[in-house]
């Protein structure tokens, strides 16, 4: 089975997961996700509990859902409402490590969740360096007001774990899942 029989469901409206399996050769069919995101939950359990209810929020055999947390020092952060709390969030960032959480479910033959935990350092940024990255709208959309694939690789001064992660899906967990599951890009 795979890409020749079904497509394989993405449960996510976020364009970097859909970019990053679809570089993979996977087809894919996108059903935006929607559930209520206000769980009050420890981060790591709201990263696992969003994606349990993403995936089984939608119909299908092969189905892939992931949801990403912020947690820095066990606060959850997550998509800044507006420019200010972006700006916040990169204040209380600046110069400290922090942990992204990406929980992961997979549905196929039978179902996955996990959740995969990678460490981000920033660099210790000036005011006018975090109020360019506001500025230029790139965090807005993202857990904890930054995207490291982007303009946000300016601000990092390093990440331990899987890069993926801490974008927004395990690439090479899902694609090993799905695999072993006979389902192939
Ligand atoms: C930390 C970080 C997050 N992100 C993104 C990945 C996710 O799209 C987003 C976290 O929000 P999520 O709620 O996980 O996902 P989403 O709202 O974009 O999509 P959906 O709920 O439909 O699945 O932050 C990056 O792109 N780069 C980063 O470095």
């Amino acid at each position: 089975m795979g890409s020749g029989d079904a497509p394989l469901i993405l449960a996510s409206g976020s364009p970097r997961r859909r970019a990053l399996l679809e570089a993979l050769g996977y087809r894919l069919k996108v059903v935006v996700p929607n559930v209520a995101e206000d769980l009050d939950l420890a981060p790591q359990e709201l990263a696992r509990a969003l994606a349990l209810r993403k995936g089984r929020s939608v119909e299908g055999r092969f189905v892939v859902a992931a949801d990403t947390v912020v947690d820095l020092d066990g606060t959850a952060l997550g998509k800044p409402r507006d420019p200010e709390e972006n700006l916040d969030f990169l204040r209380r960032l600046s110069g400290r490590e922090h942990q992204v959480h990406t929980g992961l479910y997979l549905r196929g033959e039978g179902e996955v969740l996990e959740v995969h935990t990678a460490r981000v350092r920033f660099r210790r940024l000036s005011e006018e360096e975090m109020r360019w990255y506001v500025q230029s709208g790139e965090g807005l959309d993202k857990a904890g007001g930054y995207g490291a694939q982007g303009l946000g690789m300016a601000l990092l001064e390093g990440i331990e774990g899987d890069f993926y992660t801490v974008v927004g899906l395990p690439v090479s967990r899902v694609f090993a899942l799905l695999w072993a599951w006979g389902f192939r890009p």
